[in-house]
């Protein structure tokens, strides 16, 4: 390759018109060492600030080799460098490959500048074999997107620079600089689905269609065209079906739309709420038991951890967790929050303890509440059913009672008269928190909410 860079290879300046900030994972192996090679001979790039960062995995006898050889390349060019060392979590169900990525996009994310452009050396061949990875898994147009050049990540960007360029010219390219890099033995072993396209499947097929690869990285650029345009569309559709809840949707609004529409609908709405994607038997699920006019009162759909109900003419979503244990108590004097079993909190805001400690309880059945301006006490129930309160978020709602047993309140949705006083009284309030607060890491690329353009 010449050195001059490829269309689009420079970090898009911010918003104040300043240079980004430029963050390159480095491996040690070639794509990555001619990354970084190509972005240190730009001098605007250089004058934004370019660093970049080796994460060791510790998990091949070689690891600290990789570690020296970028030391000694980036020493080589004065480009400061970061060895980040992670613990991959070996017993992960899902494979120490996956584990080994999860870790590295978490160490990515952490060193990144706020607005700042992580570079990665993902080249021709990988959006090649992207593509048809994607293809062999029956993806639609979003997933034969594959990877775009710039995507949101972390507080940041992710930057792709050499998408469009093939393999052999970053080959090319370290040969004619004398560049050194360090092979990845696991690249060869061809059980790996990507490796058997590398090494078997992609050589036959360039073969007979020498122009295959940029086949295939323009359909993967028509289907990003295709997906960015059918997104604009589904924001629009889902905002006929929003409520004042985002957890939330109309099912007479849904209704209205072609089946084709509420699918992709449904599952733009489950990646706002960082949800696990929706799986291909979730929509026909959905359509099949909840959106039919004659749907269970408890009808609902499961799926890694999260479900979606019907209730009240609503499709509701949230992670699904068991119920309150009925045995758990806890005195409870209000100085610091409340740990709720299965996540979520109780706290008590804006005074600093209660005169006397309470017992926070799970709910028992047959309760009664005595609220503000009401002469008699009510059925905890029917309290909770007129204000709307989702038969599940019921089964998660700790009670506050006092010595005697008489209920004080309900989480935060339903305070009696004598605590509702004393919190006026001093400017105070509950505030219940359900479940547990989102890990936002784990949604750092993939189901990202915000729509992949350009910074
Ligand atoms: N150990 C590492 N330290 C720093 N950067 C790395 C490391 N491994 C990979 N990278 C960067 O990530 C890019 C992609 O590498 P690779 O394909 O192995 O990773 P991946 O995270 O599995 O990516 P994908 O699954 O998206 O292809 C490399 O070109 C390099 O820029």
């Amino acid at each position: 390759m010449s050195d001059a860079l490829p269309a689009g290879f420079t970090a898009r300046p911010r918003a104040d018109g300043a240079e980004r900030p430029v963050l390159v994972g480095l491996s040690g192996g070639l794509d990555s060492v001619v990354l970084l090679h190509l972005l240190a001979m730009q001098p605007a790039i250089r004058a934004g600030g370019l660093r970049a960062i080796h994460v060791h995995h510790g998990l091949q006898a070689a690891a600290d080799e990789w570690a020296a050889h970028c030391h000694a390349l980036c020493s080589g060019l004065g480009v400061p460098l970061q060895v980040a060392r992670v613990e991959v979590a070996r017993d992960a169900g899902s494979g120490l490959e996956a584990a080994a990525r999860v870790a590295r996009r978490r160490a990515f994310a952490a060193a990144l500048d706020d607005d700042g452009a992580l570079a990665l050396a993902h080249h021709r061949d990988d959006q090649a074999e992207t593509f048809l990875l994607r293809a062999l898994r029956a993806s639609g147009p979003d997933g034969l997107a594959a990877m775009r050049p710039w995507q949101r990540f972390a507080g940041g960007w992710l930057w792709r620079p050499l998408l469009g360029v093939p393999r052999a010219q970053l080959l090319a390219h370290a040969r004619d600089h004398a560049l050194r890099w360090v092979e990845d033995p696991g690249n060869d072993d061809t059980a790996h689905d990507r490796n058997f396209l590398r090494h078997r499947l992609l050589p036959l097929l360039r073969e007979r269609w020498p122009g295959a690869d940029a086949a295939f990285a323009r359909s993967a650029a028509l289907s990003a065209e295709a997906s960015d345009l059918l997104l604009e569309g589904d924001e629009a559709a889902l905002a006929t079906a929003r409520t004042r809840d985002p957890q939330a949707l109309s099912v007479a609004a849904l209704g209205l739309m072609p089946r084709a529409r509420r699918a992709r609908v449904l599952r733009r709405w489950i990646a706002t709420l960082a949800l696990p994607p929706l799986p291909a038997q979730g929509i026909e699920r959905i359509e099949g038991d909840l959106l039919v006019a004659t749907a269970d009162s408890d009808a609902a759909f499961e799926w890694q951890g999260a479900r979606i109900r019907r209730w009240r003419g609503l499709l509701h979503a949230g992670p699904g967790r068991a119920p309150l244990p009925s045995s758990w108590r806890a005195r409870w004097d209000g100085r610091d929050a409340l740990p709720l079993p299965g996540g979520g909190q109780l706290r008590l805001e804006g005074v600093d303890a209660f005169d006397i400690p309470l017992h926070a309880h799970a709910r028992q059945g047959g309760e009664r509440i005595h609220l503000p301006g009401r002469r008699h006490s009510h059925a905890l129930k029917h309290v909770l059913q007129a204000a709307g309160v989702p038969p599940w978020q019921r089964e998660h709602l700790p009670l506050l009672s006092d010595a005697a047993g008489t209920v004080l309140a309900a989480g935060d949705l339903a305070v009696s008269a004598p605590l509702d006083a004393w919190l006026r009284a001093r400017g105070a309030r509950l505030a219940w928190q359900s479940g547990p607060a989102r890990d936002d890491i784990g949604n750092l690329e993939g189901a990202d909410p915000t729509p992949r353009r350009r910074p």
